[in-house]
């Protein structure tokens, strides 16, 4: 797995290479210039051929510092290049200030302010660098906004200049992907929407998360030769952070990462293994068993031994018609449920897809205190949204949550508060933030659903799922699609996956099954796509 860094995480890696003497601010200032050119011209081979014009737009930090080191390369390589600077050439930054006076002995550099800009609509640049804010962006944004709606215009347009971003789109927030300043009114004034983002060393937070993907468009991460024995010495002398202060400057450790094949995946899955487990699906009543189906099938697709369903003893006849390879058992009661637990062979437990609320009610207690892993999930999350204390107390390590937004903000209001308010300065409260405090607060794993998922264990560990840029599925938005994730979750559960990692790969196969179907996908599909996936990978 790649890991996505904070902005204070950066900081802290690009500090510890400048500590130790690996490379000075300004070598690594010059790589990152290098790269942004490097990625322009693989990624519009014929801008390498002839030369063209280009417009550097730079703002008073190092992320403009970047863009003076792009200007002066595009010129050296026989560019027109028109220069901008937000903010005092004075007051830059030492590093930002030496690219600067080296941009200066090879052309102007003009002011860039609501009121003196004026490039206009056909100014005949084939590139705009967006060099003004990097991850130093700490308020709104759009106090230059014409120069928003310029680059966005751009942006959205054919045959318009591309808009390569330096590091982020100018505007986004490193840490959340939030738009820093955003305006319901206004959704997508707050930030520059790029056609290339060129980000350094790692992908940041906010590349993945939230609505960064949408300003972002395309990411590439080019290498500014931070090595890695560097970033090992440097988490090792680096305490490990608690789960309260993850967040903020004081966060330079519990890096998140990015969920990627899982490396069990072509080695030892384990097919041949003699137990693989037995999964019981919790169901409802008569007429809404679908949603445990789907749980149930997704639960036998990924490789639950067993798989059994208990409905209501009403609604059995409907269940077995319409069940095959998963085995029925009706659960009419807590007692019933309890008596079914004592056979200690059902090892993972789904509760919640149309398990109906007053059921959940009664089921959820008796499945929790029979400690095995288990997963919550729709109406057994919305079952506690009055008292969610008393589904924490029940809760154990073995456990996993895995609510969407409004079955978040049911069980978790204070967090859901913070995540909402609307982020005035950066670093903002992120879904990275949100799921780590629920996550601590629950005392178990949270899957907190999304195009970017976020995974977090009570301990900080924590992990996103990105469904952006190639991995991009919205069809998997579809009715269902939901409750065979929370059987993906229970079979690898039963197969003896611990929750993070059941969480984790569970949730980056649901993606995999949704790109391998493509759209017009509904939710029955998803667990019939396994096959081919685990063929495709090489299971
Ligand atoms: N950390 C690293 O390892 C490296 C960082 N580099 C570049 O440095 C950038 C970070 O530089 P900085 O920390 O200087 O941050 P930025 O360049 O993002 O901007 C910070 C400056 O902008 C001001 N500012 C923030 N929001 C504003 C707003 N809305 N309106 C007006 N002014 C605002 C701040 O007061 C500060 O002066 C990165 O994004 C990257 O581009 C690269 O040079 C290479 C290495
Ligand atoms: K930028």
């Amino acid at each position: 797995m790649s890991e996505l860094l904070t902005a204070a995480q950066m900081r802290a890696i690009e500090q510890a290479a400048i500590e130790s003497d690996e490379v000075t601010g300004l070598e690594l200032m010059e790589r990152a210039g290098r790269g942004v050119v490097e990625a322009i011209f693989e990624e519009w081979p014929e801008l390498a051929k002839t030369s063209h014009k280009a417009v550097v737009l730079c703002g008073p930090g190092n992320n403009g510092g970047d863009g003076f080191v792009v200007a002066r390369l595009l010129k050296k390589w026989g560019w027109e290049v028109e220069v901008f600077l937000y903010g005092d050439a004075e007051k830059l930054p030492p590093d930002a200030r030496v690219s600067y006076g080296r941009w200066v002995e090879l052309g102007e550099v003009k002011p860039l302010g609501d009121a003196d800009f004026d490039i206009d609509h056909d100014m005949g640049a084939k590139v705009v660098i967006d060099a003004i804010f990097g991850t130093g962006l700490s308020r709104p944004f759009y106090t230059i906004g014409v120069v928003q709606d310029t680059l966005n215009y751009y942006s959205s347009s054919k045959d318009m200049p591309n808009v390569v971003s330096v590091d982020i789109p100018s505007g986004i927030c490193a840490d959340s992907g939030r738009y820093i300043g955003y305006d319901d009114e206004n959704p997508f004034d707050s930030c520059v929407w790029a056609n290339l983002t060129v980000s350094f060393h790692s992908e940041k937070l906010g590349h993945r998360l939230s609505l960064g993907p949408i300003g972002v468009q395309k990411i590439v991460v080019k290498s500014i030769g931070i090595g890695r024995d560097l970033k090992q010495r440097w988490e090792e002398t680096t305490p490990i952070s608690t789960p309260d202060a993850t967040r903020g400057a004081g966060q330079v450790n519990g890096i998140v990462k990015l969920v990627s094949k899982p490396t069990w995946i072509g080695k030892n899955y384990g097919w041949n293994k003699f137990s693989h487990g037995h999964a019981l699906i919790l169901s409802g009543t008569s007429g809404k068993g679908g949603a445990a189906r789907l749980s149930a099938r997704g639960a036998l697709r990924i490789g639950a031994g067993l798989v059994t369903v208990a409905p209501t003893p009403g609604a059995l006849q409907e269940n077995a018609a319409r069940l095959d390879a998963v085995m029925l058992s009706p659960v009419g009661d807590a007692q019933t449920l309890q008596a079914v637990l004592a056979d200690e062979r059902f090892n993972a437990l789904c509760l919640g897809p149309g398990l109906g609320v007053e059921r959940a009610r009664d089921l959820v207690p008796v499945a929790l205190a029979a400690k095995r892993a288990t997963v919550l999930d729709a109406d057994a999350l919305t079952a506690f949204k009055d008292d969610p204390s008393a589904l924490f107390d029940m809760l154990h390590e073995n456990c996993v949550l895995t609510p969407h937004a409004g079955e978040f903000a049911r069980l978790f209001p204070d967090i859901d508060k913070k995540l909402n308010a609307p982020a005035a300065k950066g670093p903002a409260y992120s879904k990275v933030d949100a799921t780590r405090d629920a996550a601590a607060q629950a005392g178990c794993v949270v899957l907190f659903k999304g195009p970017d998922t976020v995974i977090a264990a009570p301990d900080g560990a924590c992990s996103i799922n990105s469904a952006a840029y190639e991995r991009s599925a919205p069809w998997l938005a579809t009715a269902g699609s939901g409750d065979v994730l929370a059987g993906f979750i229970t079979g690898l559960l039963a197969r003896g996956f611990a929750p993070m990692p059941a969480a984790e790969t569970a949730a980056w196969l649901h993606v995999e099954c949704a790109l391998e179907f493509g759209p017009g996908l509904i939710a029955e599909d998803l667990p019939e796509q396994l096959p081919s996936v685990f063929r495709r990978l090489g299971a």
